[in-house]
């Protein structure tokens, strides 16, 4: 069977009847994502392996996003997160990118950055230049580090060298600037600095002091690109809007720290489902959000196109890995990454990258018309309706008057059930 990301009634399926639906829509043996199941998930020993002090195991609830095309490709995008309508608000803009034709990505190379900090340096101009004459000796000294990574077709690009004026003095700081492949890469960048420290203190005439990555990982940008239908969207005054919400967001920075939450509430959500490292994408997100000027504006860009359509583009860093990390150990993880079938670390980042533009799109979306309580709330009347005691049988009805009553509150969801299980005893 062909792949597709179009399910018919997922969202009305039983859990289990669901992960059978995924696979066959992606083509898959279903024992691939058995681990989606929570009893087959990460056990206890292999959880007390991966951190220190384990008490226990925390769940968060793992989705499946429907509806995008991704370079062509039809893919289901795994999506682990506490958050009510962040999976519906994602397939919602997939169907509406469907019209024309979906997402195209594209990124650099996945080079990353390791920085070895030289204190002490009489001359800095002068050892910054030295650094740079010393640049093959310093790549073929990294390089030897990490022959595998070589032999993969990776290893140490360039060698970049800055001055760093600070409070208490200038500091040289070098770059090395590695391929990293298939690997998120911080392992491997920083064993290449301290190896290449004592001899970069050396040339440069100083001591080394901190040897460790960037996560400004700006030389490693992943972008998506997508066109939304203006007629699907409900014609040129929305879309007019839409562009409007867009560009307070890059002109505000008040804006934009939500319009990007907006973006890494799909990042963020695809990083953690895939194993990976949440903290180093997003500070890479954010220090990617800062313009040449200074100033912190938003990371997507909405314009009209020639044809009066709205057209989204995204492009942050986007540093994640297949074979290290929790991706290698974590069963779920690893289910996850069958599901969306890629095979390498920068297909995983440009879908990531094609996530963020759509939940962006999304929020942008239902804030430029409806607002975002009809949605969102009645999603999240759910969890409202949870909280106050309502069964699996009951919370159908209770979600269904708190939406009917526009007051998605605890205080009315108790009155609400309090006055179904009167009528129900009557
Ligand atoms: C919530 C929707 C999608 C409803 O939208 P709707 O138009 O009422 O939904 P629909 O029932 O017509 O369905 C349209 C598609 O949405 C999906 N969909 C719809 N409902 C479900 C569901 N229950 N379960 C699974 N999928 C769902 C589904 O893909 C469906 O198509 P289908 O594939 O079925 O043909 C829409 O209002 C929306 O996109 N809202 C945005 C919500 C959002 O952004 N949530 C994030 C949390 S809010 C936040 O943290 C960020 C923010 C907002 O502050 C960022 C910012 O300010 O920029
Ligand atoms: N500031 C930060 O962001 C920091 C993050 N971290 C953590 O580092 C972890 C990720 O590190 P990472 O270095 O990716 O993981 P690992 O070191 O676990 O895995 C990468 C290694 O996998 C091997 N490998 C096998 N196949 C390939 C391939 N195709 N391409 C590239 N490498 C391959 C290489 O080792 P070999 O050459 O030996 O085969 C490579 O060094 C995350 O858990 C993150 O949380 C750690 C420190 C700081």
């Amino acid at each position: 069977m062909a792949r597709t990301s179009r399910i018919q009634g997922l969202r009305d399926l039983p859990v289990e009847a669901r992960r059978k639906a995924a696979a066959e829509a992606a083509a898959l043996d279903p024992a691939r994502i058995a681990a989606f199941d929570p009893t087959r998930g990460l056990d206890e020993s292999a959880a007390d392996h991966m951190i220190e002090n384990v008490v226990g195991i925390l769940g968060v609830p793992l989705g499946v996003a429907t509806n995008f095309v991704v370079n062509g490709a039809e893919m289901l995008v795994p999506m682990a997160t506490e958050e009510a309508s962040v999976v519906a608000a994602a397939s919602n803009a997939a169907k509406i990118a469907r019209v024309h034709g979906g997402f195209t990505t594209s990124s650099t190379a996945p080079v990353m950055q390791a920085q070895v900090q030289i204190v002490g340096v009489n001359d800095p101009e002068a050892g910054r230049v030295r650094l740079l004459e010393a640049r093959d000796e310093l790549i073929e000294l990294a390089n030897a580090q990490d022959e595998k990574l070589v032999e993969f077709g990776g290893g140490v690009r360039d060698v970049a060298v800055r001055l760093v004026h600070s409070r208490v003095g200038t500091y040289v700081v070098a770059h090395l600037q590695v391929d990293v492949r298939d690997a998120m890469g911080a392992n491997a960048v920083n064993t290449m600095a301290e190896a290449v420290a004592a001899r970069a203190g050396e040339i440069a005439g100083g001591r080394p002091l901190l040897r460790i990555l960037t996560n400004k990982a700006d030389l490693r940008l992943s972008r998506a690109r997508a066109v939304f239908d203006a007629d699907t969207l409900g014609g040129p005054a929305v879309v007019d809007d839409i562009v409007h919400a867009a560009a307070l967001a890059e002109a505000d920075p008040y804006r934009a720290a939500t319009h990007n939450k907006g973006i890494m509430n799909g990042i963020s959500a695809v990083v953690l489902a895939t194993g990976n490292d949440t903290r180093a994408v997003e500070a890479g997100a954010h220090s990617h959000a800062v313009s040449d000027s200074g100033r912190y504006t938003s990371l997507s860009r909405f314009e009209k196109d020639a044809d009066g359509n709205v057209v989204g583009t995204l492009e942050l860093p986007m540093p994640v890995g297949l074979v290290g990390g929790a991706t290698r150990v974590h069963p779920v993880a690893q289910a996850a990454v069958a599901l969306l079938g890629v095979r390498t670390a920068a297909q995983l980042a440009e879908i990531i990258t094609a996530v963020g533009l759509a939940q962006n799109f999304a929020a942008v979306r239902a804030l430029a018309t409806e607002g975002i309580q009809r949605g969102h709330m009645s999603l999240h009347a759910r969890n409202i309706a949870t909280t106050v005691g309502a069964t699996a049988a009951e919370v159908p009805a209770v979600v269904a008057r708190l939406v009917a009553d526009r007051k998605v509150r605890a205080d009315h969801a108790e009155k609400i059930l309090a006055e179904l299980r009167g009528k129900s005893r009557s």
